[in-house]
């Protein structure tokens, strides 16, 4: 053996006659390896080594992508870093990705960032049991439409502080346009706050502070992680600091709950309960105490799943409403109609009900109009396949991450007629709705895990928005005209209004006696 061996590689012909059959088999293999594993990859846009396509996305990226997918279609893959993302652009590409293929995307792709805030949630974990039981507490528990009803009561309570406030801050400016973005997000907040807390919260003083950690929740969860986009130097990210600011933003978010929670468990043994189901912390403590729940829901769930409610509920809520009011102005033919429609329903009251909100076709459909073109989660929140599969003919690979553009489909030439309209009668007499049925109108998601507060959002955002506009008429600041009126999306992955949204409210004497 050994000799033939030796005659193998001291032969210089037969060492270059297997050095050419090497390079030959070489070649071949590789030629084989990369067009199976490429030729049926959805198309990508040319990219640069290590920072891939990053160079292209701006900062809007859902618009950066959208532009991007007009030129490699609904279904491209594109590099951010050294990570590729599969991105959906279409509604007939989202209806594969979150109907026929539900299960397989059921997952969020790891984050470092949410790993260490997040841990033990629902919205950020992965598919599996834990966010199987999570899913249903929330959906049977907290937001369901019968807790949705409980709540009616303290959101019109909070709807009650909102005017106060517009009425207060009317009066000291004498005539001056007042700053609505930040009394629309303190209400999208004391909301949250009240439903998580009940009726102590104004009390326990800690709305100010809550505000504080979600901004700052926005902020590190809204960003890509420099290890999600380059895995390769995860270990910099320690050096180079995220890493350590999620952990130390971690602690502050459980010294606050836990005070919280101590709070609701001192109240509960001095016999206090009075709003017992009408707050998350309580009804998740009584839970725990539920012998059938206690080994599922640790202190960690009862805290991941409060900052979701945080998380998700706050920035979303707020942007609507934010959108709904800016379009309203700048439409003002809109105005007058959705102000006809609520003015006529509500005749005697001071406050516009839930009740009546829902004989209001009219603001439906203005609500509606706003999420399509300004849903507050532009790319919903990240997907990641669980395993191989097909769409449209494109091999997509396991473990990839994927972002639905909802901000794309909305504006999909195919499902809407002058999409870039402001055009809240396309919904009249339209069975097209947000419940994850009607892929060209996915603003809460779709499939499995599709928004679990949509119900709790929707009803929040009818109720402020027909207030504000039954009881005052709105101006655009002193010698601003409509053109000028800006409507610009602030950087970022949410799209909050760039500009705050500066307006003069006139009351309706009529109505104020
Ligand atoms: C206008 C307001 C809102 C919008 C547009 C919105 C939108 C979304 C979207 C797009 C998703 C991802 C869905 C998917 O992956 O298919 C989501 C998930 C979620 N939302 Fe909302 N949301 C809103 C309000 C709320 C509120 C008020 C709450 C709670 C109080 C909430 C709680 C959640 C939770 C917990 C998840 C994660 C669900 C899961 O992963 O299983 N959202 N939302």
């Amino acid at each position: 053996m050994k000799l033939l061996t030796n005659l193998i590689f001291d032969s210089p012909a037969v060492s270059i006659f297997l050095a050419v059959v090497s390079l030959f088999l070489l070649y071949t293999f590789t030629k084989k390896n990369y067009s199976r594993n490429n030729t049926h990859l959805p198309p990508h846009p040319p990219k640069l080594p290590f920072v891939g396509n990053l160079l292209q996305i701006g900062s809007l990226p859902h618009q950066s992508l959208n532009f991007l997918s007009l030129k490699y279609g609904p279904l491209m893959l594109v590099y951010l870093g050294e990570t590729p993302y599969l991105i959906v652009s279409s509604s007939d590409m989202a209806e594969a990705a979150m109907r026929t293929y539900d299960l397989t995307f059921a997952t969020r792709p790891p984050s470092v960032a949410s790993e260490i805030l997040l841990a033990g949630d629902m919205a950020f974990g992965p598919y599996g049991n834990i966010w199987r039981q999570m899913r249903k507490i929330s959906t049977t528990h907290l937001l369901s439409s019968k807790n949705i009803l409980t709540y009616k009561t303290m959101k019109e309570e909070e709807i009650r502080y909102m005017m106060q406030e517009v009425k207060n801050q009317a009066c000291l400016s004498n005539g001056v346009a007042i700053d609505m973005s930040k009394i629309l997000y303190s209400f999208a907040n004391n909301i949250i706050c009240r439903n998580v807390s009940g009726k102590f919260f104004r009390d326990e003083g800690k709305s100010d502070l809550f505000r504080e950690l979600i901004e700052e929740n926005v902020a590190i969860l809204g960003a890509f992680s420099f290890s999600d986009l380059f895995p390769s130097l995860a270990c910099l990210e320690g050096i180079l600091g995220p890493n350590g600011k999620s952990k130390k933003h971690k602690i502050r978010w459980d010294k606050l709950l836990d005070e919280v929670i101590e709070l609701h468990i001192q109240r509960r043994e001095c016999g206090d309960d009075g709003d017992i189901h009408e707050n998350f912390v309580d009804v998740l403590l009584s839970l725990q105490k539920d012998p059938e729940m206690c080994s599922h829901l640790s202190m960690e769930n009862v805290k991941g799943l409060l900052m979701d409610m945080f998380a998700a509920g706050t920035d979303t809520t707020y942007i609507a409403l934010e959108w709904a009011m800016a379009e309203l102005l700048k439409n003002p033919n809109i105005m007058t109609k959705l102000q006809y429609e609520v003015r006529r329903i509500v005749r005697q009251n001071k406050i516009v009900t839930s009740k009546e909100v829902t004989e209001m076709p009219y603001l439906q459909a203005v609500i509606k109009e706003t999420l399509r073109l300004h849903p507050p989660s532009p790319l919903l929140l990240p997907r990641q396949s669980m395993e191989e599969c097909n769409i449209n003919g494109y091999i997509i690979p396991k473990g990839i991450r994927v972002l639905v553009n909802f901000w794309a489909i909305g504006r999909e030439i195919k499902s809407w007629e002058t999409p870039y309209e402001f055009k809240p009668e396309r919904f009249i007499g339209s069975e097209v709705d947000y419940k994850g049925t009607d892929f060209q109108f996915i603003p809460f998601g779709a499939g499995r895990r599709i928004c679990p507060g949509m119900n709790f959002a929707s009803s929040t955002v009818e109720l402020a928005l027909a207030n504000l506009i039954y009881q005052f008429d709105w101006e655009l600041p002193c010698g601003m005209t409509v053109d000028d009126f800006d409507m610009k999306e602030a950087p970022g992955f949410n799209t909050r209004k760039k500009e705050a949204l500066r307006l003069i409210p006139k009351y309706r004497t009529s109505i104020h006696g």
